[in-house]
């Protein structure tokens, strides 16, 4: 069905209706000129916002609309999680190509609602245009943390601990495999789980919720652009060096054989890929043992993969002892 059979209202219904209802803490939600919402005491309010490019972010042949609209939450759930906050409230806004089927767009909203129902996250507006341009989804999401107690990228400290949480170079592994991969013969295990890392990112925001909590947590980023990337950030932003084991990268199996399949190095991927939605930062030495302890007991992944020290910018250590600098690069929407 073309959208100007509806009309904006008529698409607007429609997808509303595939949202999970409101729960307390949405005061004024979808239909009014604004939505009204109630934070819990002792809270402050955490925002980001993230746009999706047809063309650039995703493509029909590298994702379904179901897993897309579940990916366009999941990367902003991933900036609170970074924070040590809790997801609550989002705004969704589309800018639509006239010929769009509404069929896809109801499926983009059946992956809003497993997101949210997921991450308990509420759905309480936003906007739809027509575009002559690509498909673009924007995505503003408000969370809640802790007063005080949010965790930033700005605050690591020479003698910490570098953690990163799960594995990290799985989405351009994944993405890979659906670009280049198909000739090939990969076992059906590793090919769902490299679609899964590309298709259906699994925000941290356990882990993120843990870390605060902990106490143990000097500062923390998403891995949206790649490890090199954000580690570059913590290291700038707090004003010191990070060096990291590259042997200690973890990686899943699953990237690591289909790499070895496609004559590439798994390590660039992890480093340089991005769209991994993992957390990685830094811990206080005297507490990483018990994060790592209540990590194991809770049953969350968590690898230390080095250590901060007096300096600038971030340094890839070798088993043989050869270090080389690790430069920003990474996902760059604007790299020649
Ligand atoms: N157009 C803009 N106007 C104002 N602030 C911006 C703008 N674009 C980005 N920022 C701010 O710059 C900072 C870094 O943004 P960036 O998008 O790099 O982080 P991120 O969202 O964690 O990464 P990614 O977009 O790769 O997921 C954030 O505080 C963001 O709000
Ligand atoms: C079709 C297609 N081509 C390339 C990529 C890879 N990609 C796009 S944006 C980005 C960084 C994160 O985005 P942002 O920095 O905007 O948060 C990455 C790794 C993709 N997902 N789909
Ligand atoms: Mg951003
Ligand atoms: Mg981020
Ligand atoms: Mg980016």
């Amino acid at each position: 069905m073309r959208i100007h059979e509806i009309g904006e209202f008529g698409l607007i219904d429609r997808l509303t209706q595939r949202l999970q209802p409101p729960d307390t803490s949405v005061i004024v939600g979808i239909g009014d000129d604004a939505a009204v919402t109630a934070y819990a005491p002792g809270h402050h309010v955490v925002t980001t916002t993230d746009m999706l490019v047809e063309g650039v972010h995703f493509r029909t042949d590298t994702i379904d609309d179901r897993s897309l609209g579940y990916k366009s939450l999941a990367v902003s759930i991933s900036d609170i999680a970074a924070m040590g906050g809790r997801p609550r409230h989002a705004v969704i806004s589309l800018a639509l190509p006239v010929a769009i089927d509404v069929e896809r767009l109801e499926a983009l909203y059946e992956g809003v609602r497993d997101v949210c129902v997921a991450y308990d996250t509420h759905v309480i507006g936003g906007d739809v245009v027509k575009t002559d341009g690509p498909f673009v989804i924007s995505v503003t999401l408000l969370g809640e943390v802790e007063t005080g107690r949010a965790l930033l990228r700005s605050t690591a400290r020479p003698g910490d601990l570098v953690f990163v949480t799960g594995t990290v170079g799985g989405s351009a592994a994944g993405l890979d495999y659906i670009e280049h991969g198909k000739g090939l013969d990969v076992s059906p295990d590793t090919s769902d789980h490299l679609l899964r890392c590309h298709q259906r990112p699994e925000p941290q925001v356990r882990a993120g919720r843990w870390l605060l909590a902990s106490g143990g947590c000097t500062s923390a980023n998403d891995v949206s652009d790649g490890l090199a990337s954000e580690l570059n950030e913590i290291a700038k932003m707090s004003g010191v060096r990070l060096v990291v084991q590259a042997e200690q990268i973890p990686m899943h199996h699953a990237a690591v054989s289909y790499a070895k399949q496609r004559g590439r190095d798994p390590l660039d991927w992890a480093l340089f890929g991005g769209e991994d939605y993992q957390l990685v930062g830094t811990l206080d030495p005297a507490k990483a043992g018990d994060v790592q302890n209540l990590f194991a007991k809770e049953g969350l992944p968590l690898t230390i993969i080095g250590r901060v020290v007096e300096g600038r910018g971030v340094t890839l250590a070798a088993p043989d002892g050869g270090e080389r600098e690790i430069s920003p690069k990474g996902y760059n929407h604007f790299a020649e």
